[in-house]
């Protein structure tokens, strides 16, 4: 077995793991990034950019399918499922590419290839054929799907997203288990180009919205598009001659329904327990996951740290590679650790509408305000420019701190979501207050004035800044 000893070992090449590489290497270029499958990351390759290529051709179809109501009559619209996952595959290996590049740039010393384990505190075995002694180790072994058991009897017809992006066609039904942030988007994309989609749900939720109102309004929503069984006890699934037969039961009666394919969507688990953890030294929770500090990224006090998806606490690319600049920047200064910059949270879901979150969600606004809080909203439905482009579906509830009036957070789902959480996620990060937010400048005729009606409804219900104007006629009509 080869020996190497270095400063740092960074476990996982994706981007927690090379943002943290790149971090640590400006203090030491005795440095190693070890990956133990492939290059390119799981969000060129199996998460965020080939989602958003499925998304964006389901989107045309449907803006194609929308035209008539605009008096534009394009015909029947047909769906040709190899050329659009032609399309899917050929744009992902455009986004993997200069990713793998970048990493076969890099010196060879630094780079080694296989599964990383402990061996003890500051030893690690790569795939049996090198024992890596580092003084600081970062794990960034992202996460992967968790399938639970009854899904398995779907067999050669169980998928995850890894396989949906690999299709040379589009199949005529799936059951999509899990109505979560990766389930909804997906499932709804598939449904819009022609694929006959029932989506099971075990909590009643929706893409991960935490506000009870949004949630309804969504799930009414999504309902006029595709079946939806967002409280389904599922009973059986079988591996049959047509594709995979699936019996639920749902408000008291018996179903049955047989698809071609069943993809598993129902959360994703740490890459923690292949990693011989148990021998690194760190305290571990009752789930065997390490204690860490989110704000420098170590475990307890020792010299390891964990960003990225594995520690389980943010898991989105921007928190990834955030995670990874501060896991990378200690474990190169270390002893020496800073406390990081943590962003004010975003999450957007790239459904039509959209959904974002942004802040805390209403039960932690609720429990930071000690009850001491409001919330504003606005319904999207007579909303102006939305209504223009026909896109007036939404609900957006913004919430405030009574006495202070400062901004919170706030829950949507509604059009140009992925814009406003922008908007609304920096004015959290600046503690704005909410009549600070209303002195901002709102164009006409934008969707953005529909955020604003949102934060006045919030002003009136905390009781500060000025009385709103009668009739809400700010600057011109449907704002
Ligand atoms: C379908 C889907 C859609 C998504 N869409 C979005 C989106 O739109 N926006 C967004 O912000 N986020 C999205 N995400 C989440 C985002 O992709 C992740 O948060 C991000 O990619 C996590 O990066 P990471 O570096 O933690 O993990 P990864 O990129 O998974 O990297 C971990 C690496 O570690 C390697 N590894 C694991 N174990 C070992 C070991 N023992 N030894 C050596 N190497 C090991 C793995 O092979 C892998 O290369 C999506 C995820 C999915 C699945
Ligand atoms: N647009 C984005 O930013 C984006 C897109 C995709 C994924 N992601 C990230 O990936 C993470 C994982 O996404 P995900 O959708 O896998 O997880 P998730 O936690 O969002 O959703 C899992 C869903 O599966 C349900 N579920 C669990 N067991 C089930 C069962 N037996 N039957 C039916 N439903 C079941 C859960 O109740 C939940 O609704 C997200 O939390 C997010 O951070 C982000």
């Amino acid at each position: 077995m080869d020996k190497r000893e270095v400063d740092v070992a960074v476990i996982g090449a994706g981007t927690a793991g090379m943002v943290a590489y790149q971090r640590a290497r400006r203090a030491t270029d005795r440095i190693v990034l070890i990956e133990g499958d492939q290059y390119g990351t799981t969000c060129a390759r199996v998460g965020c950019m080939p989602s958003k290529l499925l998304i964006a051709a389901a989107e045309r179809a449907h803006q194609v399918r929308q035209a008539d109501a605009f008096g534009v009559l394009p015909g029947d619209v047909r769906i040709d499922g190899p050329a659009v996952m032609a399309r899917v595959r050929e744009e992902r290996d455009r986004f993997v590419a200069p990713v793998v590049r970048s990493m076969e740039s890099l010196p060879q010393e630094h780079r080694l290839m296989g599964h990383a384990r402990f061996v003890d505190i500051h030893r690690l075995v790569v795939g049996d054929h090198t024992e890596v002694t580092a003084g600081r180790i970062v794990i960034a072994t992202g996460s992967r799907p968790n399938i639970p058991g009854i899904l398995k009897e779907a067999k050669d017809r169980l998928v995850v997203n890894d396989d949906v992006f690999d299709w040379r066609d589009l199949p005529s039904s799936v059951a999509v288990f899990g109505p979560g942030v990766i389930g909804v988007e997906l499932g709804q994309a598939l449904s819009r180009l022609g694929v006959k989609v029932r989506m099971f749900g075990v909590s009643g939720g929706i893409g991960g919205i935490q506000d009870e109102k949004v949630r309804e309004y969504a799930l009414d929503t999504f309902r006029e598009e595709f079946a939806i069984s967002p409280k389904a006890d599922t009973r059986r699934v079988e591996r049959i001659e047509e594709g995979v037969r699936i019996s639920w039961s749902e408000g008291g009666k018996e179903h049955q329904q047989t698809f071609d394919y069943l993809l598993a969507a129902t959360g994703r688990r740490p890459n923690i327990d292949h990693l011989d953890i148990q021998n690194a030294g760190i305290e571990l929770d009752e789930r065997g996951m390490p204690e860490f500090d989110p704000f420098t990224l170590r475990c307890g006090d020792s010299h390891i740290f964990i960003a990225g998806d594995v520690n389980n606490d943010r898991p989105l690319l921007h928190e990834a590679a955030d995670e990874g600049r501060i896991a990378g920047d200690n474990a190169g200064a270390w002893p020496e650790v800073r406390i990081g910059l943590r962003k004010t949270p975003m999450a957007v879901v790239f459904t039509e509408p959209q959904i974002a979150s942004v802040g805390l969600n209403i039960h932690q606004v609720d429990e930071r305000c000690q009850g001491c809080f409001a919330v504003g909203e606005v319904s999207f439905e007579d909303q102006g420019r939305s209504k223009v482009i026909g896109k007036n579906r939404g609900l957006l509830r913004v919430y405030g701190e009574h006495g202070s009036g400062l901004f919170m957070g706030a829950q949507m789902f509604g059009p140009a979501a992925e814009h406003i959480a922008h908007l609304l996620a920096w004015c959290v990060q600046k503690r704005m207050t909410v009549s600070e937010m209303l002195d901002m400048p709102f164009y006409h005729p934008v969707i953005e004035e529909g955020v604003r009606t949102a934060l006045k409804d919030l002003s009136k219900k905390l009781q500060i800044g000025p009385a709103p104007g009668e009739g809400g006629m700010d600057c011109g009509p449907g704002v």
